[in-house]
């Protein structure tokens, strides 16, 4: 009887659906599988980072950074940032959903998407006392970036580990935000937009049913506007890149990466990525 609509009664059948479909997969197990895959996928653990955050870079070390050559800058940067990305492709793995999309759309997702998770995750580095970040063992200031020569790219990326650190999100509220980056159903080029929007809502849900838990709601809204910010700040990086690459297009094509380049650098397929079934 509930299932016959024809009693004009559909807010009970929706009720019912909704009860039905959250008993398959019931919303504490989403966020409870997708904070323990960013627990153990997180490169660094947040007691480790707060144990460090005050052993900084003394002056020779921080003068040795600034010494180095530009692409040997670059390519120090590169290799930790990708070291970062493995970390974000084994998240990815993991959430609810993700490995059941088809392989195209993985690729996709974790192109456009994990560099935006590596900012978020960098705010566990941040120090906003001193505006230092986690780098290289130790916790360093914008300064100790200049031999990058991309000054407004480094304001930016700390500008903005300013910003998300100001929104004192927890650990929970981090994983499930990273989830939710990742998973956009936005993206260019998907091929099954409609299956990442339907594991795109789990995630929302779960983030929304972890904020209403923690008594803010309001941060839905503004972790949104974060996500803007994060784009704008992606295309910064992949503005730099190409013109760091036509100033040395031998040190990108023999010394970076190879995930960084397929990743941030071309339009080639990412067999890299290991997301192979
Ligand atoms: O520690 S980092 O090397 C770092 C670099 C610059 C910075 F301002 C703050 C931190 C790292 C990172 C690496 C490259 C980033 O953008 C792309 C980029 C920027 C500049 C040069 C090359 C690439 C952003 C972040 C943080 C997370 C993983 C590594």
């Amino acid at each position: 009887a509930y299932l016959d609509c024809s009693q004009g009664r559909p807010q009970t059948t929706t009720l019912l659906l909704l009860t039905f479909i959250a008993a398959c997969c019931p919303i504490e197990e989403v966020c409870a599988s997708i904070v323990r895959s960013h627990r153990e996928t997180s490169q660094y653990r947040v007691e480790e980072l707060q144990a460090l955050r005050w052993k900084l870079f003394s002056r020779e070390e921080i003068h040795a950074y600034q010494s180095k050559s530009m692409d040997e800058m670059w390519q120090h940067c590169a290799l930790r940032l990708t070291d970062a990305v493995q970390y974000v492709v084994e998240f990815a793995k993991r959430i609810p959903g993700f490995r059941q999309l088809c392989q195209n759309d993985q690729i996709v997702l974790l192109k456009n998407g994990s560099m935006e998770v590596v900012l978020v995750r960098m705010t566990r580095a941040f120090n906003t006392e001193n505006s230092t970040v986690f780098f290289d063992g130790k916790f360093a200031g914008t300064e100790l970036f200049k031999a990058l020569a991309c000054s407004d790219l480094i304001a930016a990326v700390f500008d903005f580990a300013h910003s998300l650190c100001a929104l004192r999100l927890t650990e929970q509220q981090v994983a499930l935000f990273s989830a939710l980056v990742l998973i956009n159903s936005d993206r260019p080029c998907l091929e099954e937009r409609g299956r990442v929007e339907r594991v795109k809502k789990e995630v929302e849900l779960a983030l929304s049913h972890t904020l209403h838990r923690d008594n803010q709601e309001g941060l839905m809204n503004k972790l949104y506007q974060k996500v803007a910010i994060l784009k704008s700040l992606c295309s910064l990086h992949i503005e730099k890149l190409r013109w760091f690459r036509q100033l040395y297009p031998l040190t990108v094509h023999s010394l970076f990466p190879p995930l960084y380049k397929e990743l941030f650098a071309s339009d080639t397929d990412l067999p890299l990525l290991g997301i192979h079934h």
